[in-house]
């Protein structure tokens, strides 16, 4: 991202980001609340257009919002179904094989609007991730996440950033900020470098 502003109205809420995603880093963006950082994340997936600047994207994106993009009268294998076909991929393998690596409880034909909040984020997140993006940008991907589920989803992370992908998270967590390789804080709208972890 390249010199990129960003206005809701009157109300000027990126103010000039630069970012590069390198492939294989693991990056954080943290911020207050309000701060901008959905915005951010948004803009830099081409959800929103830039008022100004440019965004180069390059190769696949997965991007898992903040809100769940569940539909509650689906089962879990009809998502799985939905986005294989949206993805044109041979089967939902690797995505059956994401849902394990996360823990989640066997429920393929339960409809997701009956699942515990937990589980509806992770099929969200697997949805995001099963046509293996090069760049991940996850929005707070773990909230309702148990303990065991929030260490299961980082060793994902890791791998994914060990295997040349590149991964952006938001996150409000301290203890999260040792995963990073590069932290990045959003405040009055511009993107500042913060502890460099590795
Ligand atoms: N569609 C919209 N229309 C108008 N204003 C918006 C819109 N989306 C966000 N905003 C405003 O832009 C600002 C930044 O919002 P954003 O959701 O990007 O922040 P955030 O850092 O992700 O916040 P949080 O930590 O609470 O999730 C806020 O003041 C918000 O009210």
């Amino acid at each position: 991202m390249q010199g990129v502003w960003k206005s809701y109205g009157a109300r000027s809420v990126l103010r000039g980001v630069n970012v590069t995603v390198e492939p294989g880093t693991l990056l954080g963006v943290t911020g207050e609340n309000g701060a901008g950082k959905t915005t951010l994340l948004r803009t830099m997936v081409g959800e929103l257009a830039p008022d100004e600047g440019a965004v180069h994207r390059d190769g696949r994106i997965g991007y898992c919002p903040q809100e769940t993009v569940v539909n509650p009268l689906l089962s879990v294998s009809q998502h799985l179904e939905l986005f294989r076909t949206a993805h044109g991929l041979p089967d939902t393998g690797h995505a059956q094989d994401l849902l394990g690596a996360l823990g989640c409880p066997d429920a393929m034909e339960q409809q997701v609007g009956t699942l515990s909040g937990g589980t509806r984020q992770k099929l969200n997140l697997v949805l995001a991730l099963m046509n293996r993006p090069t760049l991940l940008v996850l929005d707070e991907p773990y909230q309702g996440f148990d303990w065991d589920t929030h260490r299961r989803f980082w060793h994902l992370a890791r791998r994914f950033r060990d295997d040349g992908q590149a991964v952006v998270v938001v996150s409000h967590l301290l203890h999260d900020l040792q995963h990073f390789d590069t932290v990045y804080e959003l405040r009055d709208g511009v993107l500042t470098e913060g502890a460099r972890q590795r």
